[in-house]
């Protein structure tokens, strides 16, 4: 009714595609075969169809639609492929339902991915015609495209990157050491990492400094590839799962004791059971640090209580703005580990809760509360 309501308004179901599609998701009456069908040809003959194509290829996939209902073949769009490269198109094809894992995306997240990459190629090959270009120039071309407005990317620049310098030299590095990253995106702070570990003067370029874990195997691709053009990759290994999938290996790949540094950058209700697991398989080298990024928005409440309360950690926290987001603070985690000293006491169930209702819904909760 609500959708008949907005027909009769003469509004374009393509103007609220985001509606639709929530609507679609979650509403009793996707049940009914018929009534579905009627939204999906409204949908159709709508003056946005892209956005409309992409609602109900999402919706409409591994079902038997009638002749008349026309979707674009698979969860990709033209657009994704061509501005990939070849690598990206085989991952693409090989996991057809990929998308559905991948991170929530905002309407135009492929597209800016695929922008990206054409912005670095086309200014380094301008610049300077051989690739790989350096890592200092991808950086720099990164951030110039993340400041125009509409590009802003979710990495840590500004006042982050200077975080993440500082803690990868608070400590004095053994050659066997290395860097792990939670969360890659397309490996803006990996290439940061990889420039901190190739300052030595013969670098031992036969293993990876920076091993770096992504979620989503097309950013990961776009990572590997920009790692490349930074002329790193002899220094950077992107892991492609879930990072608490890929934390119990680390043991096995690299040795006992071998982690110097941890940055964590992905979901902050994981980085405390994820943190567990490295120091419960002894990956943690001595006097290594962690860094912890957004554990005040969204939140990471209980890997602050461990790094808090844990006689193995000492924790410093840094308030500063987001990257490109003046008006959004924000802040980040910085752990000593002091080796296996036991247990923090357990967290009171109030932070547990507050783990899940992460600090903004809190903070609304907090600002509606009667003074
Ligand atoms: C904020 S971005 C990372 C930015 C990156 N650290 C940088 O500064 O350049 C977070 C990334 O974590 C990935 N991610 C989210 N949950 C994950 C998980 N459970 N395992 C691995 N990656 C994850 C997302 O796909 C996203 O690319």
């Amino acid at each position: 009714s609500l959708f008949k309501e907005w027909l009769h308004r003469g509004i374009d179901l393509g103007d609220m595609s985001t509606a639709v599609e929530v609507l679609l998701v979650d509403s009793e009456w996707k049940r009914d075969q018929d009534e579905d069908l009627t939204w999906m040809c409204l949908l159709q003959h709508t003056s946005r169809r892209g956005a409309c194509q992409e609602v109900m290829r999402k919706y409409c996939r591994d079902r038997e639609l009638p002749s008349w209902v026309r979707v674009q073949e698979g969860p990709w769009n033209e657009t994704k492929v061509s501005k990939n490269k070849p690598e990206l198109a085989k991952y693409m094809q090989r996991f057809a339902n990929l998308e559905k894992f991948a991170q929530p995306a905002s309407g135009n997240h492929w597209e800016k991915l695929g922008a990206v990459i054409d912005f670095v190629e086309h200014r380094l090959s301008a610049a300077a015609p051989q690739v790989p270009g350096t890592a200092s120039e991808i950086l720099r071309l990164l951030d110039s495209f993340a400041q125009r407005r509409e590009h802003w990317l979710k990495v840590a620049g500004g006042a982050k990157a200077e975080v993440l310098v500082y803690t990868h030299g608070l400590r004095t590095w053994q050659p066997y050491e290395v860097v792990v990253e939670c969360g890659t995106f397309i490996g803006y702070s990996a290439i940061r990492l990889a420039m901190l570990t190739c300052r030595e003067e013969a670098p031992d370029k036969t293993r990876p400094r920076v091993f770096t874990i992504e979620v989503d195997p097309i950013q990961a691709c776009i990572a590997r590839h920009l790692v490349d053009l930074a002329g790193v990759s002899f220094a950077v290994e992107v892991a492609i799962g879930q990072v608490r999938d890929v934390l119990p290996k680390i043991v096995e790949l690299f040795g006992a004791e071998s982690v110097g540094m941890v940055f964590m950058d992905y979901k902050g209700t994981a980085f405390h059971s994820d943190l567990d697991t490295l120091e419960d398989t002894g990956a943690l080298g001595t006097d290594a640090r962690l860094l912890a990024d957004n554990v005040a928005l969204p939140g990471a409440p209980l890997l602050l209580w461990h790094l808090a309360f844990s006689p193995s950690w000492e924790l410093v926290a840094y308030a500063m703005m987001e990257f490109l987001e003046p008006n959004t603070e924000d802040w980040m985690a910085l752990g000593r580990y002091l080796g296996p000293a036991g247990p923090a006491p357990p967290a009171p169930e109030s932070w547990h809760h507050l783990s899940w209702h992460t600090v903004p819904r809190h903070l609304i909760t907090l600002r509606c509360t009667p003074m």
